[in-house]
């Protein structure tokens, strides 16, 4: 029996099976082998060189935009209107038929939009392309899912569900689950949070499923079997998803406000060019990107030509900055001037640690600097940088 034919069997013993108190074990343990199956199911079969022909596109600019939809949604329309890059779009499904780049110029920043072929149920499965698909999906930082405001809002879930199987996990954060495999000492279990979905039994068993016999397991958080599993595996990819409704043209005014009032979610028209720029603006936001202007001393920042860094969980320090910059640089500063909404006061002397803002402009002083400003009096800092000038009226440059 093949990866597939064994998934299917437990999906459907799983649907025989009455959700209770009794059955809640043998459910978690289902799930924990349907997920080992999966995963076997994402390891490139042997002899072959794992992703699909056409679909590998290099790496270009600050960051990198899936569009997955089913097909004829507009993606190709889409991305031939962000990027001026012509994706050839037409009224039959499957246009597209590889991975189509192109680039979008947002903010001094250049952001790499793929087009992808349509995407269809059981394509986790490796229906149609999916595989391919969903694979450039997950290479990238965030998905913008298109859909069509016209067709029936289960295509959204189908597409989370296919996304899910392969190990995307959607506008989630990481289950707040410590865990840890061990050598000896067998399983400890241990929460801080009130569990009304796990208890002890019911992990140990998930864990027995997987082989782990010795192994710290922490909850933080009141989580489900699946985050466990989750956890266990390893391999899940949380990434933002954007839910672009698109042909808002062809709908009531009625529909399309109930639409855009769904979180993640924008509604457009390709058609009458409506409400691409709000699209922009949100994928920005979602991105996280962190435009960081250089001030060399004694000289005004171009302000055209940003570093622009994207920020992990625990923002973009000062020390990122440096090593963007120069992987020894960090070495050599001593503290950085920072002017802009991360500055209680300009300029601000900030350590390594100090979390930098979108468009906050900063001036390394190395510690060599520091010896020769010591006789020179330090200049390094008397020109402040001209822009920022929203903000110079909240905090005006005294420098
Ligand atoms: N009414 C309307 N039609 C649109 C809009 N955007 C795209 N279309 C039409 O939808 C059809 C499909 O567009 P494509 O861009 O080829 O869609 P796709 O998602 O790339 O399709 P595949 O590559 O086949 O997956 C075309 O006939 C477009 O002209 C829109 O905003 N409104
Ligand atoms: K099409
Ligand atoms: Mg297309």
């Amino acid at each position: 029996m093949g990866i597939i034919e064994k998934i299917k069997e437990i999906e459907a013993e799983m649907a025989r099976t009455q959700k209770n108190k009794a059955t809640e074990y043998h459910l978690g343990q289902l799930k924990a082998k349907i997920a080992k199956l999966r995963t076997q199911l994402l390891e490139p079969p042997k002899g072959s060189s794992g992703s699909g022909e056409g679909f590998e596109v290099t790496k270009y600019g600050h960051g990198r935009v899936a569009l997955i939809g089913f097909p004829s949604v507009g993606k190709s329309t889409l991305l031939t209107l962000l990027t001026g890059t012509h994706s050839e779009a037409a009224s039959y499904e499957f246009t597209t038929l590889t991975c189509i780049p192109g680039i979008i110029h947002y903010n001094d920043a250049k952001i790499q939009l793929l087009d992808l072929p349509g995407i269809i149920e059981g394509a986790s499965e490796g229906k149609g392309r999916g595989r391919q698909v969903i694979a450039v999906a997950k290479s990238s930082d965030i998905v913008l899912m298109v859909l069509d405001a016209s067709k029936s809002e289960g295509h959204r879930q189908i597409l989370t569900r296919e996304l899910e199987a392969v190990g995307l996990r959607l506008n989630k954060k990481p289950p707040q689950i410590y865990f840890k495999r061990k050598k000896t000492g067998g399983i400890s279990f241990n929460s801080t949070a009130p569990l009304t979905h796990v208890d002890e039994k019911l992990c140990y068993q998930i864990l027995h499923e997987y082989k782990i016999h010795n192994a710290e397991v922490l909850f933080r958080e009141d989580a489900t079997v699946d985050d466990l599993i989750d956890v266990i595996e390893g391999n899940r990819k949380y990434m933002k998803c954007i839910y672009v409704y698109n042909k808002i043209d062809v709908i009531g005014i009625d529909d399309v406000d109930k639409l855009a009032r769904q979180p993640n979610s924008i509604v457009i028209s390709c058609n009458l060019k409506l409400n691409l720029d709000r699209l922009l603006a949100k994928m920005w936001d979602e991105m996280g990107l962190v435009r960081v202007y250089s001030k060399p001393q004694g000289q005004q920042p171009d302000f055209t030509d940003p570093f622009v860094l994207s920020k992990d969980r625990a923002g973009c320090t000062v020390e990122d900055f440096c090593n963007h910059i120069h992987k020894n640089l960090i070495n050599q500063v001593k503290y950085a001037l920072v002017w802009g909404t991360s500055a209680r006061h300009y300029p601000q002397h900030c350590g390594h640690s100090h979390v930098l803002h979108d468009e906050d402009v900063v001036q390394i002083v190395k510690k060599k600097e520091i010896e020769e400003g010591a006789r020179g009096r330090f200049k390094s800092h008397s020109t402040a940088p001209a822009r920022i000038s929203d903000r110079e009226k909240k905090a005006p440059l005294k420098t």
